[in-house]
């Protein structure tokens, strides 16, 4: 497939990537609307989709000039799989046929006039826990005296719903947080700033077509659920999270902030990434937990202050985003537009694919040594970190999944 724009065939967000997001200008910052990216330009959808409409060349379909014109992704979300995958033909076809470059050309506005938002309002947060290799790498740190996965593990994609109002868009400053921490020689916890402040490489799954409370989602429905896929960084406070979740799981060491990529790539665009799952015959799981649960041949780049520093691998992943949601639905809990689960840390076998500081330094006793000449064990206040991504697409094309970054801020004093 080929658009009458001139982008490279190589371009990471050519016409088979059609990525959403949410964008404004500088002349009208309020004006908060979703945009479609394509190249080094964004498509101003709403008033794209206004042109047919006013034209009387929309049917009976969904008033997408309407739906765009809003500040978040939400209501197209709500429109669930049939309208996304209308959407994105009509998209595909403004953009490849040339009758309507006279139409929609006036709509693309360069990249570099536009500022991009949060491209959802997150309804609820969940982290899942994936990764066998991240979850072994993880249990044999923090739990030495105990098997490297815990008895469950393999049974159901473990996971904690997490903070919803702190996911921030990539280019928010982190603040540093504060809490608690007791080291094990410590006779007692003290308060300050978090002195092993770590990431998280993770992809998130954008979720719309909301269900009802005592209904359930299986593992074959989840495709009609999953309208895309982000970038996510957890930020996680190790210490703090290591005094404070036994028993109950992941709280103030986690919920200070989760970025997330400004371009939703729609699960349609990676159609060339499926791929098996690793295996799960041994043990098989239950029978709700079948079907099909494809992975994602999704490979993501972590960078530290410019270097990179681990390339984590999406296909190695133990649980699929389908059989996610299924165990997330299975007890009767409604999906919600704008729901957001990240598979959890993506951790490969090798050193060089692990998804976190915890795991590549070893709980910082083998610090990482930067290019400038300084080490990590974790993160140090002005640290920057970069996540980037792309998938397989059609004929050798790349669908890119844009990036994720971040950049450290000291702590707020306790006393103002
Ligand atoms: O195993 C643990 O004790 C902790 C694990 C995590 O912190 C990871 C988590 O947030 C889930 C994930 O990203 O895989
Ligand atoms: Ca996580
Ligand atoms: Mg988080």
């Amino acid at each position: 497939m080929t658009t009458w724009l001139d982008v490279p065939a190589d371009h990471p967000f050519g016409i088979d990537t059609l990525p959403y997001g949410v964008f404004s200008t500088r002349d009208a910052p309020q004006r908060r609307r979703v945009g479609v990216r394509i190249g080094d330009h964004v498509l101003d959808a709403s008033a794209v989709a206004a042109i047919g409409r006013d034209a009387g060349m929309v049917g009976d379909g969904p008033d997408l000039a309407t739906v765009w014109e809003t500040p978040s992704l939400n209501s197209f979300l709500a429109l669930g799989r049939p309208a996304w995958t209308i959407a994105r033909e009509w998209l595909t076809e403004i953009l490849t046929d040339d009758v309507h470059r006279a139409g929609v050309e006036p709509h693309l506005i360069p990249l570099d006039r536009v500022t991009v938002h949060l491209p959802i309002d997150v309804a609820d947060y969940v982290d899942f826990y994936a990764s066998e290799h991240h979850a072994s790498n993880v249990g044999q740190i923090f739990r030495p005296d105990n098997a490297a996965l815990p008895p469950n593990w393999k049974h159901l994609p473990i996971g904690y719903h997490g903070r919803a109002g702190t996911v921030v868009v990539t280019g928010t400053d982190v603040v540093r947080p504060s809490g608690q921490r007791k080291g094990p020689q410590d006779p007692a916890p003290v308060f300050g700033p978090s002195i092993r402040l770590d990431i998280e490489a993770e992809l998130g799954y954008v979720v719309g077509g909301a269900t009802a409370i005592g209904s359930r989602v299986s593992v074959d429905e989840a495709v009609d659920h999953i309208f895309g896929v982000v970038i996510l960084n957890d930020w996680s406070a190790r210490d703090i999270q290591a005094w404070e979740y036994v028993p109950l799981g992941p709280f103030l060491g986690k919920s200070f902030a989760t970025s997330v990529s400004a371009w939703v790539t729609p699960l349609d665009a990676l159609r060339e990434a499926r791929v098996s799952l690793p295996g799960q015959a041994d043990p098989p799981v239950l029978p709700y937990l079948q079907g099909d649960a494809f992975g994602l041949d999704v490979h993501v780049e972590v960078s530290l202050n410019g270097a990179v520093v681990s390339r984590p691998e999406h296909a190695g992943m133990y649980w699929s985003p389908a059989q996610m949601l299924a165990h997330l639905t299975v007890n009767g809990a409604s999906l919600r537009d704008g729901d957001l689960f990240g598979s959890g840390t993506i951790s490969g076998p090798t050193v060089g694919s692990r998804g976190s500081l915890l795991e590549l330094t070893w709980n910082g006793t083998r610090p990482l040594t930067l290019p400038d000449g300084s080490s990590r064990g974790f993160l140090e206040d002005g640290d920057t970190v970069t996540m980037t991504a792309w998938a397989p697409g059609p004929g050798g094309s790349r669908i890119g999944l844009g990036e994720v970054t971040g950049t450290i801020r000291p702590a707020v004093p306790l006393e103002a």
